[in-house]
């Protein structure tokens, strides 16, 4: 069964008007134009050519019949006959000619069209900031125009087009048709409007309820991917809940089939019906035309034109009236694309360019809120962090460490208070130059599907050759396990693609601190570094970490105490405010919740009746 495109998602309280839609319809036949002028103008001039083959075909069809029923009584020659017969070959010869230029353009077209509006979409995410990355409305915007990037554009074009084609076919077989008597056309193409009307409708009723769906089929394919997913498969084996997301799956679709079915039941009665009035009108229009046959005053050809344009006539209106509909539908598409086109972008170059190394970093009374949402997750938060020196960040989940690196980083800027940078003002500086001083591992690092060269030297792309340098990013990482890879830094990593080598948690960690070390940066930022990694891993990546902090201004996140310890000062976050700040020590002697945190943790480590105080943990 032919089901309605997906709905398209406009973004929020975003209204369409026809001025929107005219604007937007020029704006994507500029697009298609010059995607490609060539292959533009020989899909059109094909189409349209093409359209006007019907009626010359009904035409030389008739004059062939006519000449078949005179030939009886001698009234033509055979040679005659056969120069009918030869123009209609050359019709048929014509018609497959014009279609393989018309699809081999449209093929063409496409390609060209899809390439020039994913560069667009790419060029524009990569220019958006991160922000734009966490509203969940710009990502979904983001998320759709990349997805049907391949069909929507031309489909606006090519419905278009089809349009014109379908006016001219009607057109010129109306002609032909109104020689039979003006009621003819009327008749036909009022036959031709009840199924017309029908499949509209229920094409809109059938679209409402995909809409209808959304939320629902977006649960459901989340329900699909959990079982089919390669990351999540150990898990759901082991707890087997493998049978209640199965339920939840079939009753999302149980309830999508009820839907379905009283649709299909209304669309195929109403069906019927339209069926049966249309036949009725040709029924009527058959009888008058038989009259006129039964007085002698039209010919069989004649005749032929009336059988065979009927269903030329409803084809052609059917195909007019769900081309309208689609090119609202992709025009809704190419709406919700030119708005993810024309966010604003922040540009990360703008502002004077940072050079040199970065010596200290001060926040001063910094507080920050997320865009979209009514809460401070900072307030008021100040710290100095120097050259040399290494800060640690601690706090419960979702204090705000995390938050505090994306805005040391330039990732976001602070919504009040200021950041200084060698005591001058970041904002004045443009991020990417600052952001150039500093190197970073992410809690979420990423696991590229590349080798591993590249996984270390994405860090620095400029140095992607530069092989002395990612070994010793290698060692410093503590990541000889590459050197056991079958082709070395040359391996392909990751399941995703033929041939890759899949690494544990800790050896990706591993990678993804090589990368930290292969930045020449004056700011290194750990946010969680040894989460994935084996004790020993943690203390040679501490060991490193205090070799390297001390020409460089470290920052460090995490929750193992053993590591935090090892920090210059240390930095307590409660609920998005400073609590305690200082060093190890002195924030023992406080004996507040630092200390607290700090005992609590190393008496994990204590044996059992034995004091946490006693056996905290030593490096
Ligand atoms: N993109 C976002 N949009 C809205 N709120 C966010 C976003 N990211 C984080 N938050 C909120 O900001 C607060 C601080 O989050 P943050 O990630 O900085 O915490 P954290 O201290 O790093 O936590 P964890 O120890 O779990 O990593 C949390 O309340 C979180 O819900």
């Amino acid at each position: 069964m032919m089901m309605p495109p997906r709905p398209v998602k406009l973004p929020p309280g975003e209204r369409v008007t026809l001025a929107m839609l005219r604007a937007d319809l020029l704006h994507t036949l500029r697009l298609v134009w010059a995607a490609s002028p060539r292959h533009s103008v020989t899909y059109a001039l094909t189409t349209l050519a093409g359209s006007a083959l019907p009626a010359a075909n009904l035409y030389v069809g008739k004059l062939l019949l006519d000449g078949v029923a005179r030939a009886a009584g001698g009234g033509i020659t055979y040679s005659a006959l056969l120069g009918l017969l030869a123009v209609q070959v050359a019709l048929v010869v014509l018609g497959s000619l014009l279609s393989t230029v018309q699809n081999a353009s449209q093929q063409l077209l496409g390609d060209s069209l899809q390439h020039s509006v994913t560069r667009r979409i790419l060029e524009k995410a990569s220019g958006l900031s991160v922000d734009a990355f966490e509203n969940a409305d710009t990502y979904d915007r983001l998320q759709q125009a990349y997805r049907e990037v391949g069909s929507r554009p031309l489909g606006v074009a090519t419905q278009l087009v089809s349009l014109a084609g379908a006016l001219v076919t009607l057109g010129s077989v109306g002609v032909l048709m109104s020689r039979l008597g003006v009621w003819v056309l009327p008749l036909v193409l009022l036959a031709s409007l009840p199924g017309v009307i029908v499949s509209n409708r229920f094409g809109v009723e059938g679209y409402r309820m995909l809409r209808r769906q959304t939320h629902d089929a977006r649960v459901q394919n989340y329900l699909g991917s959990l079982l089919t997913s390669d990351s999540l498969v150990k898990e759901v084996r082991l707890f087997q809940f493998e049978p209640y997301l199965l339920t939840r799956w079939r009753s999302y679709y149980l309830g999508f089939r009820v839907q379905l079915e009283q649709l299909v039941r209304q669309r195929s009665a109403w069906g019927f019906a339209a069926a049966l009035a249309s036949a009725l009108l040709i029924g009527v229009a058959s009888a008058l035309i038989l009259a006129r046959a039964a007085r002698g005053q039209i010919t069989v050809g004649d005749f032929s034109v009336f059988v065979l344009g009927i269903a030329q006539v409803q084809g052609t209106v059917a195909g007019l009236l769900s081309g309208v509909s689609g090119i609202y539908q992709n025009l809704l598409y190419m709406r919700n694309l030119f708005s993810f086109l024309e966010l604003p972008a922040r540009d990360l170059d703008a502002g004077e360019p940072w050079r040199g190394p970065i010596d200290t970093i001060e926040f001063r009374e910094v507080s920050f809120r997320y865009p979209l949402t009514e809460r401070d997750v900072l307030r008021g938060v100040s710290f100095t962090v120097r050259r040399g020196q290494a800060l640690a960040l601690v706090g419960e989940n979702g204090a705000g460490k995390t938050t505090i690196v994306k805005l040391l980083t330039r990732l976001f800027e602070p919504t009040g208070g200021q950041v200084l940078i060698n005591g001058q003002d970041a904002a004045r500086f443009s991020p990417r130059s600052v952001q150039r001083e500093m190197s970073i591992i992410f809690q979420d690092f990423g696991q590229y599907q590349m080798s591993a060269r590249e996984n270390v030297a994405l860090a620095e792309v400029s140095r992607l050759e530069d092989a002395e340098g990612v070994q010793s990013a290698v060692d410093r990482a503590g990541a000889a396990f590459v050197e056991g890879l079958p082709q070395g830094l040359e391996t392909p990593l990751g399941r995703l693609f033929q041939g890759g080598r899949q690494l544990s948690g800790g050896q990706w960690q591993r990678l993804a601190l090589a990368r930290l070390y292969f930045r020449d940066a004056s700011v290194l930022v750990f946010d969680e570094p040894t989460a994935a990694l084996d004790a020993r891993a943690e203390f040679e990546t501490m060991e490193a970490l205090r070799a390297q902090a001390r020409d460089r201004l470290t920052l460090l996140i995490s929750h193992r105490f053993s590591t935090v310890r090892l920090a210059d000062d240390i930095l307590v976050l409660d609920g998005g405010v400073v609590s305690e700040a200082g060093s190890h020590e002195a924030l023992m002697a406080l004996g507040g919740t630092y200390a607290k945190l700090y005992a609590l943790q190393a008496s994990g480590y204590a044996p059992r009746g034995a004091s946490a105080e006693e056996d905290t943990p030593r490096m």
